[in-house]
């Protein structure tokens, strides 16, 4: 079976595979694709009053913000829009117990029964909701397409009989409703009579114009729903083969995986789009507050379905409170957007006299900014440069038949060896000197973090007693100072930095650094050491996420290794000493179907396996659930 090797999906509905695909928009690409670099940002020249370094920050605040902000939660029409503005909760359903067993085909059939005794309520709910909303709308249009969707759901309807009488269920006998499945029922229909909270529509409708609005509404409760359907058959569909293609839920992964159900979603996002032209900007509002509600109750009702049976999402809960859960990360572009050298660079240049400005030529040791911008130009192209030589040098001309570890911890001696010398380079140039810690720290508290990455360990630290969490950093990142002031907010001060020091006279940086992570070799001892402390080997999981080569080693040490971003360098390398790289869904379904074979232990270092995602969203839905 090959499932365990990296698949592209393109969906064509509603949105690209979330799971599977590359990230839509590489940061990476954005400034070539280099694991660490001494890139340049330029801040827009703006004439003002604003310090430089505020300048500078802000200007690297905006980059972050516009990278991390979807650029096409802007555009697109109404029902694209809202489906964006969703994808975090589509990520989230995905990744509940009850899909990821579905998936893996060994979801207990107890549980599937029930599961579609509640979507009998659910959809005979829809039936009556589209019954009114076709009363609702004006144009005959309109009136058409809600009643052929009607249809479909009735067919659907039929589809669930089908099933049912395959798994030889009592079809008379009556199954009540969970109050997730009620909640939602609940909740469509009170839409679909016009009691919409905060909606201007009266208690008693009485123009035609009026109830245009609530078929909108109406509409706007539903389709979040068809095109998670949608969404989830194609994602599933994948898994088909799992079983020797004798897949148990196989007419109800292709029933939504068909061509007829992505027809109907995107029918329903049209008919929405239709019948939101009319809406004023608050109305609009409303209804994305509408559709957004609905996603979350079909969230909850995954959720309520009881799973009686051992499930590998969330990975805490399998996870004995008893022992020890280690969560590593890596810094720089693995939470942030920008590399914390850039920053320092940029604040570097920006504090620095004004010599070549100001007319003066001072002689005392303090560096021009001209000088320094062609300093670390220079250094920052040389650093590009070597590094992509030294990779090229490390790579064994042959691929490796099996995972081998100590070949590829070995290679990663050179690069430990190029990453050291670069610093020293960086040192003796002496561009870091004269850094003032105030303007570092403020550069820490300003700096954007990837989209979810801040919230993950907030969320970690808020549980931490219950799971028994820790989360360390361990980075290259020549100044901790920097990324203890971008945890300092909230209640992340207890995060565990390991880094390098810059050195400092009175607040004021040598351009010395104190070196102590400098290379994949020093991360990779850390990590061994933070865990030998842990006590006893087997009495803790450890999860590591990272984005390149210099954690390639951590990443393959821990029991569970997660890449983030599409370093090139780190597939390459990886790919060469026989590393697998394996979208995280899937590899879940295949535990998941290993974990009911009875597999143990689930999760182990050195497996030679490592997990994609495209973002902190799924490491989030699959740590914690949500
Ligand atoms: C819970 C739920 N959501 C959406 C659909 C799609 O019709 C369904 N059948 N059930």
């Amino acid at each position: 079976m090959r499932f365990l090797s990296p698949i592209l999906l393109r969906s064509s509905i509603p949105s690209p595979s979330l799971l599977f695909s590359a990230r839509t928009v590489s940061i990476h690409s954005r400034f070539g694709c280099f694991d660490r670099k001494l890139l340049s940002i330029r801040p827009p020249v703006r004439s003002g009053s604003d310090p430089p370094v505020d300048r500078v920050l802000r200007a690297l605040w905006l980059r972050g913000g516009a990278l991390t902000s979807s650029p096409m939660a802007e555009e697109g029409s109404v029902a694209r829009r809202f489906w964006i503005s969703s994808l975090k909760e589509t990520v989230y359903a995905a990744y509940t117990p009850f899909v990821v067993c579905l998936a893996a085909g060994n979801l207990e059939m107890e549980c599937f029964r029930n599961y579609i005794a509640q979507d009998v309520h659910f959809l005979r709910a829809y039936v009556q909701a589209y019954e009114m909303a076709e009363d609702c709308a004006d144009d005959d249009d309109a009136k058409a397409g809600i009643s052929e969707l009607r249809k479909s759901a009735l067919e659907e309807l039929k589809m669930h009989d089908s099933i049912v009488e395959e798994w030889g269920v009592d079809t008379t006998k009556e199954i009540a409703p969970f109050p997730a499945t009620t909640k939602y029922i609940d909740f469509l229909l009170a839409t679909a009579a016009g009691k919409v909270e905060g909606g201007k529509v009266p208690g008693k409708i009485v123009t035609p114009f009026e109830k245009t609005k609530i078929a909108a509404y109406t509409v706007g409760a539903m389709t979040p729903c068809m095109s998670l359907y949608a969404f989830l058959g194609k994602e599933l569909q994948m898994f088909l083969h799992l079983n020797g293609n004798n897949h148990p839920y196989k007419k109800w992964i292709e029933n939504y995986a068909s061509k007829n159900f992505e027809a109907a979603a995107e029918q329903i996002e049209e008919l929405l789009d239709k019948l939101s032209v009319t809406l004023t900007g608050e109305e609009l509002e409303l209804l994305q507050k509408l559709y957004h509600q609905a996603m979350r109750l079909e969230i909850e009702f995954f959720l309520a379905q009881p799973i009686a049976q051992p499930a590998v999402v969330p990975l805490t809960r399998l996870h004995d409170p008893a022992n020890r859960l280690v969560i590593f990360s890596d810094f720089d572009l693995t939470c942030t957007v920008v590399d914390s050298s850039a920053i320092l660079a940029e604040i570097a240049i920006l504090t620095a006299p004004k010599a070549d400005l100001i007319g003066l030529d001072d002689s005392n040791a303090r560096i021009s900014s001209t000088d320094l911008r062609n300093s670390w130009d220079a250094l920052s192209g040389q650093y590009t440069e070597e590094y992509e030589q030294c990779i090229e040098n490390i790579l064994p001309s042959d691929k490796a038949s099996s995972f081998d570890y100590e070949g590829l911890r070995k290679s990663l001696e050179h690069l430990s060896n190029f990453e050291k010398q670069a610093n020293s380079r960086v040192v003796e140039s002496g561009v870091l000197r004269g850094m003032n810690l105030d303007d570092i720290k403020r550069a820490g508290e300003l700096l954007s973090l990837q989209e979810g990455c801040r919230d993950f360990f907030q969320k970690i630290v808020s549980k931490q007693e219950n799971f028994n969490a820790d989360i360390h950093v361990l980075s290259y990142c020549w100044c901790a100072d920097l990324i203890r002031s971008a945890f300092a907010s909230g209640s992340l001060k207890v995060l565990n930095i390991h880094a390098n020091e810059f050195e400092y006279n009175e607040s004021i940086s040598t351009g010395n650094i104190i070196r102590k992570m400098e290379s994949p070799l020093n991360k990779v001892e850390a990590f061994k050491d933070i865990l030998g402390n842990a006590g006893n080997k087997d009495q803790h999981l450890s999860v590591y996420i990272g984005d390149s080569v210099g954690d390639l080693l951590c990443l393959l040490e821990a029991d569970v290794g997660i890449v983030i971003g599409s370093s090139t360098s780190l597939r390459k390398v990886g790919e060469q000493f026989g590393v697998s790289f394996v979208p995280l869904f899937s590899g879940l379904v295949a535990k998941q179907k290993q974990l009911a074979e009875g597999a143990q232990p689930v999760w182990k270092g050195l497996s030679g396996v490592l997990y994609t995602v495209s973002s902190w969203t799924e490491i989030q839905a699959f740590i914690l659930g949500e």
